[in-house]
């Protein structure tokens, strides 16, 4: 066909995910031991079930299809009346049944969809299932890369390990859509409470990639179905973040078209994302879906999770939760996608409109509190509620100055773990009012003779200057506004 024998005529590229989601239960897929393995020692959370021992029998875990039916809701996916596992059979180290219990033909979500928005274009990418399986365990490839090492070690800690694959209809037309997608994916599974991003592999994306002919591509981007059978993919695996999907689709991308320009087939194959070097390098042929012997797992049951769609609810999602914040309180686009950038952030965020002002509140976490994070490289986990709204207190009731509120107060609080009245009375900023202040202003001019001859001579700086005086002796706590005032008046006398 076409794509394969295309030379010097545009080129487009068609995408397609398999993004794996580790779900976050306490205990595996099919047995319990704990998925808490972040530091244990290799080989330590096992048990004859995710060994794959002969006679250990696979028990579901519930919660796993519980969060499963959540992420369904969430990409508007058809949940069937009933669902099963299959087994998929493969030899390799990793897998130590010598198959994989996954689901096939009832996957226990169907046909959903999910928005991302490109360049202020919003667009709907199919999700042609998402299906329950369990994470084959890991291997440890020592002495460089995969195609190079000298051996490798296997650690099954990860076996068995509840893994939730969602696969999108070829729907992509440039990696920039598929990061879009990936960061959406992401925020959505973490809404719902079923997703650890900061956990070591917790994503695993396999990406396929084809180029077909411009011309066969519709102005609304569909692609007719026979030509994206026919065009040779390669899937990329070993892709674990949305920065490395972004590059290693790029490559692939100018890859293909270099190899269809100057005439060459693209070989339907497996290919291997080396992030080091970012290449990718061939693995094997693309193995067929014959090559796995799909059949039913004898030892479970199909589940009947009719009825479990209306019974399992989902917290509002990320993009309704930004345009309510936009709306009812007011917020500018971007102060409502950064307050709803994680629930953490919303949730925290919308309790304090209960206290304060919502434009006000948005500005102390959008501005500041999140600034002061971002740069330590924190997250609210390390914040103390009870102290941030107390310093919002301070602020609102005008007992301290927005300027020390914000560079003592608040980085004290993160840095020192201190509470705002103590910072408040430890470095006496407490705002100067009244006596204290008209006393700074006159010792400033009585102390700097120059700067006031300057002053009456026109000097624009000198005024400044006096103020700087004042604002020093008073440790910052005077209002700036209300010392330029008393100065002038004085010194105008
Ligand atoms: N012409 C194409 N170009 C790019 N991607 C495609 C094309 N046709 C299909 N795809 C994508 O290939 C992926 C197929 O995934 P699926 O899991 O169904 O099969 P598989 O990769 O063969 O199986 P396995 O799970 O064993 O790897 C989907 O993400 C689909 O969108
Ligand atoms: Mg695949
Ligand atoms: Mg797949």
């Amino acid at each position: 066909m076409t794509a394969q024998t295309t030379q010097s005529r545009d080129l487009a590229v068609v995408i397609g995910l398999e993004v794996h989601v580790q779900l976050e239960t306490a205990t595996k897929l099919f047995c319990g031991c704990s998925t808490d393995t972040a530091d244990a020692d290799p080989n330590t959370h096992t048990c004859p079930t995710c060994l794959g021992l002969p006679g250990a029998l696979p028990v579901v875990n519930e919660a796993a299809v519980e969060a499963a039916v959540k992420v369904g809701k969430a990409l508007d996916a058809d949940i069937p009346e009933e669902t099963r596992f299959h087994r998929k059979n493969y030899y390799y180290p990793d897998l130590p049944k010598n198959f994989q219990i996954t689901q096939y033909d009832e996957p226990i979500c169907q046909q959903g969809s999910l928005e991302i928005s490109v360049a202020d274009e919003e667009r709907g990418i199919g999700i042609e299932r998402a299906h329950l399986e369990e994470d084959p365990g890991s291997l440890r490839h020592e002495g460089g890369a995969i195609d190079r090492a000298e051996y490798t070690m296997v650690d099954y800690n990860r076996a068995g390990m509840p893994l939730m694959e969602v696969v999108t209809d070829p729907d992509f037309r440039s990696p920039e859509e598929v990061r879009a997608f990936l960061e959406k994916l992401e925020e959505v599974l973490e809404y719902l409470g079923v997703f650890d991003a900061e956990r070591d592999g917790s994503l695993r994306i396999d990406a396929n990639l084809s180029v077909v002919p411009a011309e066969e591509v519709a102005d609304d981007g569909t692609i007719p179905t026979d030509v994206l059978a026919d065009a040779n993919r390669t899937e990329v695996k070993n892709i674990s973040s949305h920065k490395g999907a972004a590059k290693a689709l790029s490559y692939e991308e100018t890859r293909q078209k270099n190899a269809v320009r100057r005439g060459r087939a693209v070989e339907q194959e497996t290919r291997h994302w080396d992030e080091g070097r970012g290449i990718t390098v061939s693995m094997r042929s693309k193995e067929e879906e014959k090559d796995y012997r799909y059949f039913a797992e004898a030892d479970l049951p199909p589940m009947r999770v009719s009825g479990w769609k209306a019974e399992i609810s989902i917290p509002e999602l990320p993009d309704a939760r930004r345009e309510r914040f936009r709306t009812e309180y007011d917020l500018s686009t971007e102060e409502a996608s950064k307050l709803t950038s994680t629930k953490q952030v919303a949730d925290f965020y919308e309790e304090l409109t209960d206290e304060f002002d919502a434009a006000f509140a948005a500005r102390w976490v959008v501005d500041r509190l999140l600034g002061e994070l971002n740069y330590r490289d924190r997250t609210l986990d390390s914040v103390d509620r009870e102290a941030f709204v107390r310093l919002l207190e301070l602020v609102d009731s005008d007992d301290i100055t927005v300027k020390n509120a914000e560079e003592v107060v608040l980085r004290e609080m993160l840095d020192e773990g201190r509470t705002p009245d103590e910072v408040v009375d430890a470095e006496g900023l407490g705002k100067t009012s009244g006596d204290a202040v008209e006393e700074a202003v006159e010792e400033a001019i009585a102390a700097n003779p120059d700067a006031v001859e300057d002053y009456h001579d026109g000097e624009g700086g000198a005024l400044n200057f006096l103020v700087g005086q004042v604002m020093g002796a008073t440790g910052g706590s005077a209002d700036p506004g209300t010392v330029n005032e008393l100065l002038r008046s004085k010194l105008d006398d």
